[in-house]
Formats: structure tokens, C-alpha cells, sequence
């Protein structure tokens, strides 16, 4: 049994990771968290995430309690990353991160906390999408040399981040696979006189609009024939149960940096 700390319970991911916690036999919820200050503080966790009572009071981030949970689990937003990692380094909790758009000094903090505590960091924690990301590879290895590479992917109209954190994963795995800097080689919507498209560019598109949960395409386009893979996520339980079972994974590691790709053994 994995005892799980949800942070940020009130967010989309926190509540849904709340339900998730009770819809398996492995794990169960050993505190949720919220915002220092936030109105959320002291209501029931169950009732917070729509289901029934489970007597666990949401906790203030400040007081959540040390000795409960094994594995803490962080869908937030950027900002809150350099507190939960510095409180899971403190009290050497491994940690399941899911937040995206982090820049390069967030990925700093993560591989300097990776030093002492079992992490594991992806963008997308669906089984689907760590596929797609093997199958972007093999794609791009057989014919990215002479294909047009575009990413599209589409999200609600909360979404803040953009392009999306597993769009950027999509190209990081192709970009590497093809032997290209994708800081070099990316290109991020088009617009005016942009000229012929250049072949060795990785072009991203980003939609949002209503409630679309989260869809990746990638397309890979020569002259005369194309391939596309697609992944649409149609519930975010598909992204919580992917992050309990990278929790249960992840417990007793030692520490350092992992992938969902590991924990699937797809690499
Ligand atoms: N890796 C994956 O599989 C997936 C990743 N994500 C990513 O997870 C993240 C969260 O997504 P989502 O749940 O939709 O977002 P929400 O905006 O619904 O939730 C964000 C949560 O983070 C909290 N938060 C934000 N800033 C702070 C802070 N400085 N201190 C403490 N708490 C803070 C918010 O609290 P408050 O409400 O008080 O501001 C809220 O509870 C995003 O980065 C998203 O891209 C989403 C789905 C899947
Ligand atoms: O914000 C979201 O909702 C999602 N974010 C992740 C991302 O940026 O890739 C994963 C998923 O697509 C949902």
C-alpha cells in the first residue's frame, strides 16, 4: 500500500488524484494539500473531489503533515515547484511531478533535488501518450529525414502553458531521435511571409478552446504520403492513474530522476 500526499488539491489534477486515490486497492490518501490561506483549508477531501466523505481535512501546504504519506504527488503550476521540492528534500519524500511549462531554472531545481530524493518528472502520465512518444521515434527513424514534422495539439481554454508540456516531449523525443537541437530547429505557429517550410524544422500548433481534455497529433508528411499518430485523452483519470502507479514505482527508489517511459519499461 502506497500512501499518497496530493498537493494542490483544489486544482483539476488535485481533485481527480483525490478520486483516484479511492478507486484502487494499492494506494490510498494520506493528506491533500492546498495554497497557505486558501477558503479550501479544512473541508473534507472526499467532498472536495465530488465523491463521498473520506473524514482526511484538506490541509494547509505550510502544515501538511510529514509522517503520513509515502510518495507526494505535484500537478500545480510553476511557481509552487522550488517549496514542494525544497519540503520533499527536507523530509527525503520521493516525489511524482506532473506540472508543465517549467523553465530552465525549474528543471535545474528538479535535477538538483534528484541528488537526494527519488523523482519521477513527465509531462504526460497517460500510457497512451509514453507510446506515442516510443512510436514518434521509430517513426522518425525510418523516414523524419524526409518528412515535414508538425505537432498539433489542442486543450481547454484554462490551460496556461504553450505549447503544451507534451507537445514539447513529442519534439524533444524526435528532435533527439534525428540527431537536431530542437531549440534550434523549432518553430512555433507561422504567420505573414514565412517562406518555403524548411525540412529540417519541427513546427508546433497550439489549440484551446471549451473543455478538450488534451489531444497530440504528430505528423509526419513527405511528398506522396504521410503518417499521423494521434493520442486524445478523453478523462483526466488517464493522467492520475498514470501518476499512482509512478507513485507506487517510485517509493522505495533511490534517489535520482525518472521517466514514465521507465516506470512503463518502454525503454
Ligand atoms: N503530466 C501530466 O500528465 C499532466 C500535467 N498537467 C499539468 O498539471 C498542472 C496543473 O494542471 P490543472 O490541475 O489543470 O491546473 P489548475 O489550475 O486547475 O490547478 C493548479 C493548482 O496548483 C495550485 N497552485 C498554483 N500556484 C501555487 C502556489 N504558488 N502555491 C501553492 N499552490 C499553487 C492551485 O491553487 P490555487 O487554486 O489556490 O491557485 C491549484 O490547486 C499544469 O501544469 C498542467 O499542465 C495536467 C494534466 C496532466
Ligand atoms: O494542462 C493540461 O490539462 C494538460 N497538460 C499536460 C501538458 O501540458 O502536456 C498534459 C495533458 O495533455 C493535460
Amino acid at each position: 500500500m502506497t500512501k499518497i500526499g496530493v498537493l494542490g488539491a483544489n486544482g483539476r489534477m488535485g481533485r481527480v488524484l483525490i478520486d483516484a486515490c479511492y478507486q484502487h486497492t494499492d494506494v490510498s490518501l494520506g493528506f491533500a494539500s492546498v495554497r497557505n490561506g486558501s477558503s479550501f483549508v479544512g473541508i473534507d477531501a472526499g467532498e472536495l473531489a465530488g465523491i463521498a466523505k473520506q473524514y482526511i481535512a484538506i490541509c494547509e501546504n505550510q502544515h501538511k503533515p510529514s509522517d503520513i504519506a509515502d510518495v507526494v504527488i505535484d500537478f500545480t503550476l510553476p511557481e509552487a515547484l522550488a517549496d514542494n521540492l525544497a519540503w520533499c528534500v527536507k523530509h527525503s519524500k520521493p516525489i511524482v511531478i506532473g506540472t508543465t511549462g517549467l523553465d530552465e531554472s525549474g528543471l535545474a531545481l528538479i535535477d538538483e533535488a534528484a541528488k537526494s530524493i527519488p523523482i519521477v518528472f513527465a509531462a504526460n502520465y497517460s500510457v497512451g501518450v509514453n507510446l506515442l512518444l516510443s512510436l514518434a521515434k521509430q517513426t522518425s527513424a525510418v523516414m523524419g529525414h524526409n518528412a515535414d514534422i508538425e505537432i498539433v495539439e489542442a486543450h481547454h481554454r484554462f490551460k496556461k502553458d504553450a505549447p503544451s508540456g507534451t507537445a514539447m516531449a513529442i519534439g524533444e523525443a524526435i528532435a533527439d531521435e534525428l540527431g537536431r537541437d530542437l531549440k534550434q530547429c523549432a518553430v512555433y505557429g507561422r504567420e505573414g511571409d514565412t517562406g518555403e517550410r524548411k525540412l529540417e524544422t519541427i513546427g508546433f500548433s497550439t489549440v484551446r478552446a471549451g473543455d478538450i481534455v488534451g489531444e497530440h497529433t504528430a505528423i509526419f508528411a513527405a511528398i506522396g504520403e504521410r503518417i499521423e499518430l494521434t493520442h486524445k485523452a478523453s478523462s483526466r483519470l488517464t493522467f492520475a492513474n498514470g501518476a499512482l502507479k509512478a507513485a507506487g514505482w517510485l517509493k522505495d527508489k533511490p534517489a535520482g530522476l525518472y521517466t514514465m517511459q521507465e516506470v512503463l519499461n518502454l525503454k
